[in-house]
């Protein structure tokens, strides 16, 4: 636990979103809460709405229908790294944490040191474009979380992690839960259900 987090408090509140993209239903009053110090998981087949729900809760995408709620700051990782490609990890750092108010040295070490713990040293001055995509991957990730947000919105981000970053990475996951952060992280990882607090799945029922 960490002093002055407001566990329990309700970060995200999403009710009915619906989604239509030309005649396809995507969404159709999809409910979900996450409070302080929780972990959701959205899983469900391909293509059945889950980015489009995230982006929805991130502000990025608009729903048809319903409302989403947001207390505190958000950090979002989009399944595809969003990264500047001739900028290095630092410059990156530095760049998302000013939009969270962070002073450039304060992101760089915090970037640093959350790179250090998916076993990835981000002092390299490799500009983004020049990293493997695993560590590209791992720059994406290291940016959803700084400025420490209080909901922070993971999108499948473990695609090209190796093994003991793929550890690193849920070791993360349950450390932000414990530290009192919300977390939804949209996956395909069924076996760790059961260390999640709630489960949304968007598989469309058969009728
Ligand atoms: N901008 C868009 N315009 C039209 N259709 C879209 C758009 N974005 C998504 N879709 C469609 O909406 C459906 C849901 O897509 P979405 O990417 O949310 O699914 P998903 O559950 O995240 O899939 P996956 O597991 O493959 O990542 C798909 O049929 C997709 O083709």
């Amino acid at each position: 636990m960490v002093d002055g987090m407001d566990y329990g408090r309700v970060r995200l509140r999403a009710e009915g979103i619906t989604k239509r993209y030309g005649r396809r239903n995507v969404l159709s009053g999809v409910d979900l809460t996450v409070r302080s110090g929780e972990v959701a998981a959205i899983v469900g087949a391909n293509g059945a709405g889950k980015s489009t729900f995230l982006k929805i809760c991130a502000g990025l995408a608009g729903a048809d229908a319903g409302t989403v709620t947001i207390s505190g700051t958000v950090g979002y990782c989009p399944q595809q790294a969003g990264l500047f490609q001739f900028l290095r990890a630092d410059e990156h750092f530095e760049l998302f944490g000013a939009g969270r108010d962070q002073p450039r040295p304060a992101a760089r070490r915090s970037g640093r040191r959350m790179a250090r713990q998916l076993s990835w040293n981000a002092s390299e001055p490799t500009a983004a474009r020049h990293l493997s995509g695993g560590t590209q991957q791992k720059l994406n990730l290291v940016l959803a979380a700084i400025g420490d947000p209080d909901l922070i919105l993971l999108d499948e981000p473990y695609q090209g992690l190796d093994r003991g970053s793929y550890t690193d990475f849920w070791e993360w996951v349950f450390r932000w839960r414990q530290e009192g952060r919300a977390v939804v992280v949209v996956t395909h990882m069924l076996n760790l259900l059961d260390r999640v607090d709630t489960v949304l799945d968007l598989t469309p029922v058969e009728v």
